[in-house]
């Protein structure tokens, strides 16, 4: 049977980048999406604002809901201070197993635990069973009408502490109208809105950044 885009997308990374070069698989990706497939990474445009948030950040304790091949848990995982950990959700088993060996590829496996399931069944899991105590960063990008349940999910489960930074993914395209409305008028957080495209195309899209002020 024919090989999924994904497949596709791994086949790319093991021919064009580098074993242990973070940078390289990110190139390697980007080039596949560009010239080849498009693919719903966060890509290199949005994906330089991803660094910077991280970048300030630093966080010792990361969580990123939506895997999907790895391109942006690869893109935070480079950045991660040694000894700093990044907890990424995949609901979907066949990304999963993608994610897994872009992630090897680049030599991140040590920093990222990837686990499969939905983000409503695994946040409240997070402090037994991961030993966190509270997130200093995450990075939404799962099912857009799953950001306002799991931003409220995460704030019940004692997850966020003063100063986490949430970033969410394509809040205009396809769009997070509610997560939107909810985290712009929630006295919580400060909210700023760093306007770009939806990756590999000119349509606009941005990312929300949302400091919790507890
Ligand atoms: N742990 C979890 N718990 C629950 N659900 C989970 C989960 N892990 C995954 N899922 C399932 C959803 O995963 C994929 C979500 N991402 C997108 O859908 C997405 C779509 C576009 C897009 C598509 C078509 C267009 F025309 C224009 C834009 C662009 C993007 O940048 C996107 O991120
Ligand atoms: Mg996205």
């Amino acid at each position: 049977t024919r090989s999924t885009r994904p497949q596709r997308m791994l086949k790319a990374v093991q021919k064009n980048a580098t074993r242990g070069d973070p940078l390289s698989v990110i190139s390697a990706i980007d080039r596949f999406c560009r010239h080849s497939e498009w693919a719903m990474n966060v890509g290199d445009e949005k994906g330089t604002i991803l660094d910077s948030v991280v970048s300030e950040v630093n966080p010792a304790m990361a969580l990123e809901l939506g895997t999907y091949c790895g391109y942006s848990t690869v893109r935070i995982a480079r950045l991660l201070p040694p000894g700093a950990r990044l907890v990424t959700l995949e609901f979907n088993g066949d990304y999963a197993a993608i994610a897994r060996q872009v992630i090897e590829w680049a030599g991140l496996e040590d920093m990222v635990q990837l686990v499969e399931g939905a983000s409503g069944d695994w946040i409240p899991r997070m402090k037994e069973h991961f030993g966190v105590k509270t997130f200093d960063f995450i990075f939404l990008d799962h099912w857009k009408d799953r950001y306002l349940p799991d931003i409220k999910l995460l704030e019940e489960c004692g997850l966020l502490r003063k100063g986490t930074v949430v970033l969410a993914d394509n809040v205009i395209c396809p769009g997070t109208p509610d997560y939107l409305e909810y985290i712009r008028n929630s006295p919580s957080y400060e909210s700023n809105y760093f306007r770009s495209h939806l990756e590999y195309t000119k349509a606009e899209d941005g990312l929300e950044k949302s400091v919790y002020v507890g």
